[in-house]
């Protein structure tokens, strides 16, 4: 790229010339930009800034946090509260909603985050990310906020993202027209643009699945994985490769970078739960990313972003990535 495109040119770009996102909107993204980039410093400090290890606390979910669970939440809530662009926030790591305190302005949108996606990589060094999912508060929802006016589905969102923390910090942004990504300098402190019109191609060699839940999997998915597993001889006629890092965010961007399918089934091991992954602040905006690059996302039997949730912290099913690949999981759900 000959021009070098900053974040926020980027933005002013879609809402001038484009006419795409209203002023609001661009600059709730560049505050939740500017919450990454300060993530990515206390990251990057690792044992030098006291930020590994557990805080020895639990969230809403029953995990253990980590310190850098609630250092990334405290970071994302203290530069967005006092904004003026939102109305509430909502994160894995909160119980419930947070309202933006009566001191400061309100605003019409509501900000969902998941702080630090992978925390379980956190202090072994290995890619981790930060998620969000950003909606509208619903037209006559009346004055205030509740939790009803988060629960809407994911084909609702006006803008949603991730920043994933690894060899480089890259941020990965969509409001509906596409996807494109900015890796961060350092140097100048900004992001940059380095690649736009993400796509996904629609077939792939390569699965990402946790295999030691194998005998847990419900059959349409042990029968998916058997059949990549037996490669060439097999039915799929071509050899299969495994990945899994166990960052939502950084298996989600292998696949936006080249292809593959990425699945967090539901199992038998907590039948009453959908699936692990949360809905609203993972499965949400990492399912209009991967629509927005030309992939697929379903929890098995519809797309993930026509779930009505009916609570905050709901959990989903999740197969998405390489549009061929989720297709022929999901019809052999159809199939029993
Ligand atoms: O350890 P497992 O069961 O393979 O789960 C890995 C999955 O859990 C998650 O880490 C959940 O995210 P959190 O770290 O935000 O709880 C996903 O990012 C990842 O895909
Ligand atoms: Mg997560
Ligand atoms: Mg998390």
């Amino acid at each position: 790229m000959s021009q070098r495109i900053s974040l926020t040119r980027y933005l002013v770009e879609k809402q001038r010339v484009d006419g795409h996102i209203p002023s609001q909107l661009r600059l709730l993204i560049e505050v939740v930009a500017r919450s990454c980039k300060s993530i990515s410093h206390a990251v990057n400090k690792g044992a030098l800034g006291g930020v590994l290890g557990s805080a020895d606390s639990e969230n809403v979910q029953g995990e253990v946090q980590k310190k850098l669970d609630i250092i990334a939440n405290e970071v994302l809530i203290e530069a967005n509260e006092w904004g003026g662009h939102l109305a509430a926030m909502a994160s894995e790591e909160m119980d419930s909603i947070y309202l933006v305190p009566n001191r400061y302005p309100q605003g019409e949108y509501l900000l969902l985050f998941d702080p630090l996606d992978g925390s379980s990589n956190i202090d072994v060094n290995v890619s981790i990310g930060t998620i969000f999912s950003v909606l509208k508060k619903p037209e006559g929802s009346g004055a205030g906020v509740s939790e009803a006016d988060f629960l809407q589905p994911g084909s609702k969102q006006v803008a949603a993202g991730y920043c994933v923390y690894g060899p480089q910090t890259t941020l990965v942004l969509t409001v509906g027209d596409g996807v494109a990504m900015f890796t961060l300098d350092r140097e100048q402190g900004s992001f940059v643009l380095t690649q736009e019109d993400v796509k996904i191609p629609a077939d792939t060699k390569e699965f990402a699945i946790n295999m030691s839940n194998m005998r847990h999997w419900d059959t349409p998915v042990k029968r998916y994985i058997d059949e990549c597993l037996q490669g060439k001889e097999g039915p799929r006629g071509k050899d299969f490769n495994m990945r899994w890092i166990a960052s939502m965010v950084a298996d989600v961007h292998r696949i936006l970078t080249r292809g593959g399918v990425f699945m967090y089934p539901w199992d038998k091991r907590e039948p009453e739960k959908p699936g692990k992954l949360r809905l609203m602040y993972e499965a949400n905006p990492m399912a209009w990313l991967v629509e927005q690059a030309g992939g697929a996302a379903t929890n098995g039997r519809e797309r993930i972003l026509d779930v009505n949730p009916t609570k905050l912290h709901e959990r989903v099913s999740v197969i998405l990535g390489s549009k061929n690949e989720v297709d022929r999981i999901t019809a052999y759900h159809r199939e029993g």
